[in-house]
């Protein structure tokens, strides 16, 4: 009979999900409170332990008064409000050397009793080098902050690139849905094979239910919103990455108009060619309106995609071909794009306060989760929990009619 990984494994990797959940806030805070860039060297094993001492503080914030940062914008700070900000960036290293631990010592210890089998061992581990990867990828991120070129650039404000952050949020992302929707799998391919329902459906063959026509489009187009709530998530990130939310303080409008003027979106200032061949792209990268623009027009498509896919939820015959959990999650899908909505709208308003940012950035996660379990509600069973269902199906029919 195939390896049919038990809950344990999947709570193991819910636990996992969580941990990058934290990481992501605390990342999310640490940008917000202009902390990130305080720790200036990669130790991966030295770097666990903070300085203690008054002589070790001083040097960590010599190391610190030789950044662009300090010299351009924070010259003025003392070593007291050195600490608060370091602590921040701390706490995020630790944060994700825990969780490089606490993934990769329970993936050694179930590999190793076969509890797992060698597809979802080769799956995980790719997740753990991923974990990996993040790290690397981080202070990478981090290195393009400390950069002197700062100095040299008139105007140039000494922040990390924003296409690196968005690429280390990306990852993060990458790396929770992967351990999220496993572990969701995990568990409901357990309940399956011990003989419970698939997605609330108590009658009929689930790969029938499957076929249908309408719940294959149903299907379809979750993929389809998954992937535009991921693009509208990177655009978030670029959004953060140029605090393109301290402009156009205002919705739906933009200074008094849907979209703000074409000269403004494509401004020539920001192409760096000289035929201007690159004008498009670096305005939707590189240009603070042009990348809140895109992050709301894209938004709000997320949004009326949610909309659109909850409402056909509620016609009779849609609802009768789905599984039951689809249409829950469906609903609880389109409760978060609510949520998600009125969060960054506020933070716009409000000019990105801590607490609605990082809700906001929080709330992109849920959005994500909410979409991935609406996916799983409509994935068959995995093959080996089909197996192990009719093995214990005919176990229990044997037992009953034994004498
Ligand atoms: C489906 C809807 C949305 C998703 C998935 C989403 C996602 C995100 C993400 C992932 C970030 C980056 C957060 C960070 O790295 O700190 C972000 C930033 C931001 N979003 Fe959204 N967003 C959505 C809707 C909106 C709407 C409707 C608005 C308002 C018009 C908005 C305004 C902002 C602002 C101002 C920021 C920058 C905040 C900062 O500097 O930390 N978002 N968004």
């Amino acid at each position: 009979m195939p390896i049919l990984a038990p809950p344990a494994v999947g709570g193991w990797l819910m636990g996992s999900a969580t941990l990058v959940l934290a990481i992501i806030v605390v990342g999310g805070v640490t940008r917000l409170t202009e902390s990130g860039l305080s720790i200036t060297e990669w130790k991966p094993i030295t770097g666990v332990v903070p300085p203690i001492t008054r002589e070790e503080w001083e040097a960590e914030f010599a190391k610190y008064k030789e950044t662009p940062e300090f010299k351009l914008l924070n010259h003025s700070i003392t070593v007291e409000e050195f600490k608060s900000i370091f602590f921040w960036e701390w706490g995020h290293r630790v944060l994700g050397r825990l969780i490089g631990v606490a993934f990769v010592g329970p993936l050694a210890y179930f590999a190793l009793r076969k509890k797992i089998d060698g597809r979802m061992t080769r799956r995980l581990f790719g997740l753990g080098l991923l974990i990996g990867a993040q790290g690397a990828l981080g202070w990478y991120m981090v290195k393009s902050g400390l950069d002197n070129k700062h100095l040299e650039i008139p105007g140039s404000v000494p922040r990390v690139s924003q296409y690196r952050l968005a690429a280390h949020l990306g990852t993060a992302f990458l790396l929770y849905l992967g351990m999220f929707g496993t572990g969701l799998s995990i568990i409901k391919d357990w309940k399956y094979a011990k003989g419970a329902a698939w997605s609330g459906s108590t009658t009929g063959d689930i790969s029938k239910i499957l076929q249908n026509p309408v719940v294959k489009r149903i299907k379809v187009a979750s993929w389809a919103l998954m992937g535009l709530v991921f693009v509208t998530a990177m655009s978030g990130a670029f959004v953060a990455g140029l605090d393109a939310g301290l402009l156009y303080n205002e919705f739906p409008l933009m200074g008094g108009r849907l979209a703000p003027p074409s000269d403004e979106l494509f401004d020539p200032a920001y192409a760096k060619n000289a035929d201007k061949s690159d004008l498009w792209w670096r305005n939707i990268f590189e240009n603070p309106t042009t990348v809140q623009f895109d992050h709301r027009v894209l938004a709000i498509t997320t949004y009326l995609g949610t909309t659109a896919l909850w409402l056909r939820t509620l016609n009779p015959a849609v609802r009768a071909a789905l599984p039951p959990l689809a249409t829950t999650a469906i609903r609880a899908a389109f409760t978060m794009a609510n949520i998600q909505v009125l969060l960054g709208i506020s933070t716009l308003l409000y000019l990105v306060p801590i607490p609605l940012a990082a809700a906001h950035q929080a709330g992109s996660v849920m959005l994500l989760s909410a979409m991935t379990h609406v996916l799983i509600s409509l994935r068959r069973p995995g093959g080996a929990a089909r197996l192990w269902r009719r093995f214990n199906a005919t176990q229990a029919t044997v037992k009953k009619t034994q004498p």
